[in-house]
């Protein structure tokens, strides 16, 4: 048996496949704590299809079922997905069930197949067999799920049981009754018929004193039996029935999408050394494995040899490829596209970042949001009121002696088939769960329901700008030695050596500027190193004192006044390097917007939402980044600590309301989390910044962020009307039958019929928003998948790659042909500097900008290389790099304007160094 070669749509032999995916006992339960093995008495979890959970009413009962089990630990119902999640004790569980497989062999081996396509640990499957038969005793319908696999029982195309079949066909045949008088008794039959799962359950939940659905439905049928309604009860049975499969239906295309977010996982990989095959999980830190063309990524890790292109849509939502050769970082569960790599492994596949991801999306989809924690509050007294009343309802008027009884009996069987509150339950976590599942879809994990009802309140965004609106990827500008007391050479062995221990972006463009002069760092002479937050960092080498940072590092450790900047290094930022007390080197480097800035800004402003930019770079930095933006930001705040980011923050939600805080977490941890809603930008930001945010952007396409927001809108409005409509269709069904007659089957429709438009309406949010069509989508990624190829190829001419993407520029966008328009805009911005620093500068510039934008200008503005950001039309002026005039009437150079078109050549000063600039968008 090939492991290697895994056709994923193919189940290989039964046996085979089962020796391979569900390993020995003795070699599961030996696992110790080293490397790659699972630790000893920790917890698993296996995942069931629950079809019968209908509400949280069926909640309880699951887990009354399932905790006495021997080893289980945990039991967790997700009622929109209608899935259960046990953890238990490996161990434990499989000594009470060694041997012990599934029931059937054909339910067996369809999820053995399912099993081919999914990842490593799924040997738990035997060992809740237990589990499954508790569950389908007291009819619920489970199965165990293929973790990772393409749903279970839930995979669409299931079709209505025979109950259902059976119920609705006697229903049919009884309305031939006015024809022929005995049919009427087919009615009777059809309820019979279709009643034993509803009585299995409704068993269930009396055995236990909880009123369920079920329980209400029963009544309710046997009522309108009593009452010679025949056809009433065929149709209360049939509707309930039919309408709880068309919910599973619909519940199982949401889930299934959830399913697969959860990739694709090879459960073997290749060692690259020796070619044998192992498991996933038993992968070490640091081995070697080799991926295919058309193969899963298994790993996260670092490609160490060979060159392919990579699709990492099932973490980024960006469905381009992505270029990969060394020492490019690749993850799991991303797809190697056509060429053959080698990955050095990074983490063991349990920390694996899409094993992350997965556990955030499964604890999101189990944390209750306020609403529903409301809701639930509501529903748990709804459901006893009304039935009290409808007993009043029947009793009061034959107490008093009422003439027409018959009326009142059925106005309290339509109070009864109401008291189930099943729409306005669900109304909140359907709509949650795919709203987070579409998050997810599109690279934004959200920790839950509350943050995504958050989201959609946001009022300010505040961004942090190195590597969040910019790149992060600096290009040093310039590099001085100061004075004579140490030589060049010397000063870029210190700077590198010491930088090799930071993880700022500034540093890997130290080490890489010294690397280009031909000196080596060599961060094992660094004794000692330390990071000062907002101002640099400190080493020892070779017994001197260094340290590396800006204006405020400077007045720590010297008594050197700031220079004066040149000419040159304005709009970059300055750095400066003390060796033990004397200045002895200073450089500057600047850093550039990432494609889309500018259009993310705009699209919150357009959503009424402001833009901050909180940093802890330089004035001059941040209004470098502000020109790039075309003047975006409403708010600059520079020279930032990471606690004045966090007062900032205070100080925001206080002034405008909920606040947003977009950082790459490694200086702004702080400031993330006191933000209402804090998003740590990127996959390639810490692991760290993941787990503690409230959000995560798995791509750096800071256009997620309105994206998000949208989002949180469209959950809340989604959310609103499904409460709206399931309470507005309790009240019109009771409203008809006191005010006409009381039809049960119209109560029943009221009832089931609002949880399947609640379920179904809740869908609509898994899907793109109408008008944004995904072709803005499909252009930005075609952009940036030229632009990466380019930068890949070496393409050191910007020009002719230009030429190549960028296609009629004078048409519009090359792919949508959509013109790109100047848009005139106008607003203030404050700069603001902490008053300690500088003297206290605050001051409002009124800046007019025309830019070629992409909400208004073009679809794809925010392309950038491909569309043109910096296309002006032909009716705008074109005037390069023109610099603009503040209210002062002062000059403010724009050392480039817009650097979308080209490069930026970083030797030369400000208009000539735009290389190719398609220029001007801030030329008026
Ligand atoms: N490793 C380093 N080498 C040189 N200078 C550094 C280093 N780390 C920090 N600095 C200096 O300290 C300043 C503040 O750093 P900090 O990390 O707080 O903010 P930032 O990353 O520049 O900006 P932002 O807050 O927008 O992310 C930097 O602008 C830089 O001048
Ligand atoms: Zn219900």
């Amino acid at each position: 048996m090939s492991c290697a070669e895994r056709p994923p749509a193919k189940a290989p032999e039964a046996a085979a496949l089962e020796e391979r995916l569900l390993p020995p006992p003795a070699r599961s339960g030996d696992v110790d704590g080293g490397g790659g093995r699972r630790k000893k008495g920790e917890w698993e979890k296996t995942y069931l299809d629950v079809l019968g959970v209908c509400c949280s009413a069926e909640v309880a009962l699951v887990e009354r079922l399932l905790s006495p089990i021997p080893g289980v630990r945990k039991v967790t119902v997700v009622v929109p997905s209608r899935t259960v999640i046990v953890e238990h004790d490996p161990a434990a569980a499989s000594h009470s069930h060694i041997g012990n497989k599934p029931n059937s062999l054909s339910v067996r081996s369809k999820f053995l197949q399912q099993l081919t396509r999914s990842p490593s640990h799924l040997c738990v499957v035997r060992r809740t067999p237990g589990a499954v038969k508790a569950l389908n005793r007291a009819g619920l319908e489970a199965s165990v799920r293929a973790y990772g696999g393409s749903g279970g029982v839930l995979a669409g195309g299931r079709w209505p049981s025979p109950y259902v079949v059976a119920s609705g066909a006697l229903l049919l045949a009884s309305f031939l009754a006015p024809l022929l008088p005995p049919l009427r008794w087919l009615a009777l039959a059809s309820a019979c018929a279709g009643a034993p799962p509803v009585l299995l359950r409704a068993t269930a939940s009396a055995t236990r004193l909880a009123l369920d659905i079920n329980i209400l439905m029963l009544l309710a049928a046997a009522g309108a039996a009593a009452l010679g309604d025949y056809a009433e009860a065929g149709a209360i049975v049939f509707l309930f029935t039919a309408a709880e499969w068309l919910e599973t239906l619909a519940c199982a295309r949401a889930s299934n999408g959830m399913l697969s977010l959860m990739s694709v996982i090879p459960p073997t990989v290749v060692l690259a050394e020796t070619g044998e095959v192992v498991a996933v999980r038993d992968v070490q830190v640091g081995a070697v494995v080799s991926v295919k063309a058309g193969e899963v990524v298994p790993v996260d890790g670092v490609v160490v040899d060979g060159r392919s292109e990579v699709d990492e849509s099932s973490l980024t939502g960006e469905s381009f490829p992505v270029p990969k050769q060394p020492p490019a970082e690749v993850w799991a569960g991303t797809i190697n596209l056509d060429g053959y790599i080698a990955v050095r492994t990074t983490a063991l596949a349990e920390n694996s970042t899409v094993a992350k991801m997965e556990r955030l999306v499964e604890a999101a989809q189990n944390s209750r949001s306020k609403t529903q924690r409301l809701i639930d509050t509501c529903a748990k007294y709804y459901t006893p009121v009304v039935v009290v009343l409808a007993a009043s309802v029947a009793l009061v008027p034959l107490l008093l002696g009422a003439q027409d009884m018959k009326r009142w009996y059925r106005l309290a069987l339509v109070l009864l088939v109401s008291a189930c509150p099943c729409a306005l339950v669900l109304s909140t976590p359907v709509a949650t769960f795919c709203a987070l599942l579409r998050a997810a879809r599109i690279g934004v994990l959200i920790k839950g329901g509350d943050i995504l009802e958050t989201l959609g309140e946001i009022r300010v965004a505040a961004f942090d700008k190195t590597g969040t609106i910019t790149k992060g990827e600096f290009s040093i500008d310039e590099f001085h030695v100061v004075g004579d007391k140490v030589e060049m050479s010397q000063l870029l062995y210190w700077v590198s050596s010491i930088e090799s221990k930071s993880s700022h972006p500034m540093a890997a463009a130290l080490v890489e500027y010294a690397q280009s002069k031909s000196i080596q760092p060599k961060p094992e002479n660094v004794t000692e190193f330390h990071v000062i937050p907002g101002e640099g960092i400190y080493g020892e080498i070779n017994g001197r004192h260094v340290y590396i940072g800006n204006k405020r590092i400077m007045a720590r450790s010297s008594s050197y006044t700031v220079p004066e900047m040149s000419d040159q290094q304005k709009g970059a930022s300055i750095g400066y390097v003390i060796c033990d007390g004397d200045l002895v080197g200073s450089f500057s480097l600047s850093d550039d917007c990432r494609t889309g800035a500018a259009d993310a800004i705009q699209e919150l402003r357009s959503m009424g939402i402001k833009s901050v930019m909180l940093t802890g770079d330089s004035r001059s930095a941040a209004m470098r980044a502000q020109e790039q933006l075309g003047g975006a930001m409403e708010e600059l705040h520079c020279e930032l600590l990471p606690a004045d980011k966090v007062a900032l923050v205070g100080d925001l939600k206080l002034a405008s309301g909920a606040t947003l805080m977009v950082g790459d977490g490694m200086n702004d941890a702080a400031a993330l989390a006191a933000a209402d809603v804090g998003i740590a930008m990127g996959l390639r930001g810490s692991a760290a910044a993941m787990e503690t945010s409230h959000a995560t952007l798995m791509s750096s396409d800071v256009l997620r962020v309105p994206a998000a927001v949208a989002l949180g809108r469209r959950a809340r409005r989604t959310i609103a009307a499904n409460v709206a409509a399931s309470v507005a269709a309790k009240a019109a069904a009771v409203v008809l039958a006191v005010a006409w007659r009381p039809v049960l089957w119209a109560a029943v429709i009221a009832d089931v019929g609002t949880c399947l438009l609640v379920v179904l309406h809740s869908m609509t949010l898994l899907r793109d928003p109408a008008g944004r069509g995904n072709k803005e989508e499909v252009c930005r990624a075609t952009a940036r998948s030229l632009a990466m190829r380019a930068q890949l190829a070496g393409a050191s001419d910007g020009a002719a790659f230009n030429a190549e993407v960028s296609g009629d520029r004078t048409k519009g966008c090359h792919c949508c042909q959509k013109p790109n328009r100047p848009v005139e805009q106008e607003h203030s911005v404050v700069i603001d500097i902490p008053l300690a620093l500088s003297s206290a500068e605050h001051r409002e510039i009124k800046i007019t900008t025309a830019t070629a934008k992409g909400g208004a200008g073009g679809c794809c503005s925010s392309a950038g290389k491909a569309c043109g950001a910096s296309t002006v039309t032909s009716d705008a002026p074109k005037k390069c790099c023109a610099s603009k005039e503040d209210s002062r009437g002062a000059r403010v150079k724009a050392p480039c304007c817009n650097k979308e078109g080209g490069e930026r050549d970083s030797r030369k000063e400000g208009a000539q160094g735009c290389r190719d600039a398609k220029c001007c968008s801030g030329g008026k």
